[in-house]
Order: C-alpha cells, then structure tokens, then sequence
C-alpha cells in the first residue's frame, strides 16, 4: 500500500481551548488511521494541541517559522521554540504567506535550511495563481518556487522534506484543480527535482495537493500515480470531515 501523507492547516482558525478540544477529538477519530497525520494549528494553540497528541499517531505542525535563530525579531518564533512545543513539521512558503506578507523564494529558503538544521520536517508549498497559469507561467513558477526553495539543501535531506502543490486559484475557493491536471503538475515537479538531484530522489519525494481537497474528491485525487497526500485546509476544520480523508481507502 502507498504511504500518503495527509495533513491540516488549520490557518487563523479555532482559539488555543478549542484547538485542544478540537485535537482530543480527531486523536480519538483517527486512532488505527493507517497514513502518515499531521494538524498544524496557530502558534499560540500548538503547546495544548502537542501534550493532547502526545503518543498519537498525529503529527504536530507549525504553519511557519521564523528565518532568524533568535534575538530581536519582534513577533516571530523560532525554531527553538517550536521545538519546544512539541513541533515535528514545519509549513513553508505557503501561498497566503508569498502573496499577504510578500515572502521571496530566498527567504522561504532560509526558512527551509534552518528549519532542516533543527531536525525539523519541512512542507514547502508551491503554485501558481490563475493570472500565472492563464499566462503560460505554470512551469516557470513551479519549477522557480521549487528549486529556489530547496537552495543549498542536499540530497540525503531530502527525505525530511515535503511539497505540496497548491494552485493558487484552488485554495478556499471550492475549485479543485482535476485530478489529472494536478498529477501533470505532481509528475513536472519530479521532473524538476530529477533534473536538479537524481531520478531515486525525485521519486522517493512526497509531493503533496491542496486546494479544496474534500471527503468526496479525496480518493479520485490521491489514486493519480504522483499524489502522495493533501495538505487540507478548510475540510480540517471539521473533525467528520478531516476523519474522511485521513481515513480514506484507496
Ligand atoms: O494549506 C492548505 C491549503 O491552502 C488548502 O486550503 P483549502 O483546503 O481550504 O482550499
């Protein structure tokens, strides 16, 4: 059976009780849930959610980290302090962040080193908006967010590292990329990364879809030959509706 990775970004959602509340439910839904978990939830809820997880088989995520070790970075938390809170994962370079606080591929890339530097897994985001898709910029975007994003990181690190393709166009808009344009973009993704590392590496990647991912297109998105796992927002939000697609059989 393939190892799928399925993971929910909760964003600017639920207070650190509800987060906790929140976590002690999905702990006890997806207990027995045979593909690799991961909640990422605000900063500030993530030390309730970690001690609720603890010993479950669900991951705790950061939705960002800062790109500094320590010291006077006013409102920014880092990498010894996600460590600390029980962080396994890390979230970054995800749209909301390149488009809302004007992240670059090379910040996002100091990100990923110290992040990798500190033990961490790593989920770097890429994707196009529709103004680049309808423009022909597809690949140029991908391939640029891709390999600018993985500056410097060597090939044994790769596997601490995943990607996960988010169209723009698709996230919270209930627009879903079909599955087969996502698997076209999936299978140029590990073009790219056998281009810049080797073919064993660009297939041993797991490379991630989000954008809408739902309890109904779940199955037909992860049966495509290059989806690996969703990295879900909304649908995480509801313990019924994160269950259905951490649950779902192939
Ligand atoms: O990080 C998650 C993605 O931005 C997808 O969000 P969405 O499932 O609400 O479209």
């Amino acid at each position: 059976m393939r190892n799928y990775f399925l993971a929910g970004n909760w964003k600017m959602n639920k207070t650190p009780s509800e987060a906790k509340s929140f976590a002690a439910e999905l702990k006890a839904s997806l207990k027995g849930a045979s593909h690799k978990l991961m909640v990422a939830p605000s900063f500030i809820a993530i030390p309730g959610v970690a001690e609720e997880l603890k010993g479950s088989n669900i991951l705790v995520g950061a939705q960002n980290m800062s790109n500094a070790e320590s010291g006077a970075h006013t409102g920014e938390v880092s990498p010894e302090m996600l460590k600390d809170a029980g962080v396994d994962v890390v979230i970054l370079g995800h749209s909301e962040r390149r488009a809302i606080y004007g992240e670059s591929d090379a910040f996002i890339n100091e990100k990923v080193q110290l992040a990798l530097n500190h033990g961490f897994e790593v989920i770097l985001c890429v994707g196009e908006t529709l103004d680049e898709r309808e423009g022909g910029k597809l690949e140029e975007i991908v391939r640029t967010q891709t390999v600018e994003g993985l500056k410097n990181v060597s090939e044994s690190s790769l596997s601490k590292v995943t990607i996960a393709y988010e169209p723009v166009w698709a996230i919270g808009t209930g627009k879903t990329a079909t599955p087969q344009d996502a698997d076209d973009v999936h299978a140029f993704i590990r073009k790219v990364l056998a281009e810049t590392y080797s073919s064993d590496a660009a297939e041993a990647m797991v490379i991630q879809y989000g954008g809408s991912v739902k309890p109904g297109n779940v199955k037909e998105l992860m049966a495509k030959e290059n989806i690996d796992g969703a990295l879900v927002g909304g649908a995480s939000l509801k313990v019924e509706d994160f269950t259905a697609i951490a649950k779902f059989d192939t």
